[in-house]
């Protein structure tokens, strides 16, 4: 298969993952519109549903995603205390059988993180190429506070887990920086064989504000194979997305 036509499968699964979720929203439901490219096409379908008539307030885990909100239309509500969230969709770079996740591809992984744990309800939607046996081929980002950053390379770099700090991609010779003006720092670990000790290790260095390792935190995930939309919760076969009126 051509790169070209690659692509193209991967932005039809990532499409019908997203409209997969959308059949679940309710009326009257206080959402969390997660990041990145699949993350988008739902809040694209969901601002139609909305300018057709369907009433949510929604809370974005990215300026990106919050700018995207705002323009088709999906009313926004503020962070404040007590918000809660009965749904989130998001997206993944890399997804397992028990639903741990690798997010932060994007640089979001704070935000996602406050709004997961925030949330009712974690919906994954994800391409086929996100799924995988065993994590950390997908390299494990960071978002960390730029003081600290060499004594946080030198900690990574002990765990094994070779760290690239991660160049902005519009701007030739600056650093990516998070919508927090944190710095990322991308850990090529390869295989993550003990996710739980590795995320409170991470968790544990100074200057670390966030590291994306997502465990048990998500209750679903839509993961669209060719043609066919699947449900995976962590543990069970995956089930076809067609047998569930309602959320998994
Ligand atoms: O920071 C970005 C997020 O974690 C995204 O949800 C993740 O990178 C997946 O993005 P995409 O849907 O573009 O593959």
């Amino acid at each position: 298969m051509s790169a070209s036509s690659s692509a193209s499968l991967q932005n039809q699964e990532k499409h019908l993952a997203a409209t997969t979720a959308l059949r679940w929203v309710r009326d009257g439901m206080t959402l969390g519109l997660g990041s990145g490219s699949t993350a988008a096409l739902f809040i694209r379908e969901l601002g139609e549903r909305v300018r057709a008539g369907l009433r949510i307030q929604a809370t974005a885990t990215s300026q990106a995603s919050e700018d995207l909100a705002r323009e088709v239309g999906i009313p926004l509500l503020e962070p404040r205390r007590g918000l809660r969230f009965d749904l989130t969709v998001d997206g993944a770079d890399e997804l397992d059988a028990q639903l741990c996740l690798i997010k932060g591809g994007g640089g979001a992984l704070l935000r996602e993180k406050v709004l997961a744990t925030a949330s009712d309800y974690l919906l994954i939607v994800a391409d086929s190429s996100k799924a995988v046996a065993q994590l950390g081929h997908f390299p494990l980002p960071l978002e960390v506070v730029p003081f600290a950053l060499p004594w946080v390379l030198d900690a990574v770099a002990a765990l094994g887990g070779a760290p690239v700090v991660r160049a902005d991609k519009q701007k030739a010779g600056e650093l990516a920086k998070s919508d927090q003006g944190n710095l990322l720092v991308d850990c090529h670990f390869e295989v993550i064989t003990t996710p739980v000790e590795l995320a409170r290790q991470l968790q544990s260095i100074p200057g670390v504000v966030e590291q994306g390792l997502f465990l048990g935190l998500a209750r679903a995930a839509v993961v669209a194979q060719g043609g066919q939309a699947w449900v995976w919760r962590a543990g069970l076969e995956p089930a076809a997305a067609d047998s569930f009126a309602a959320l998994p």
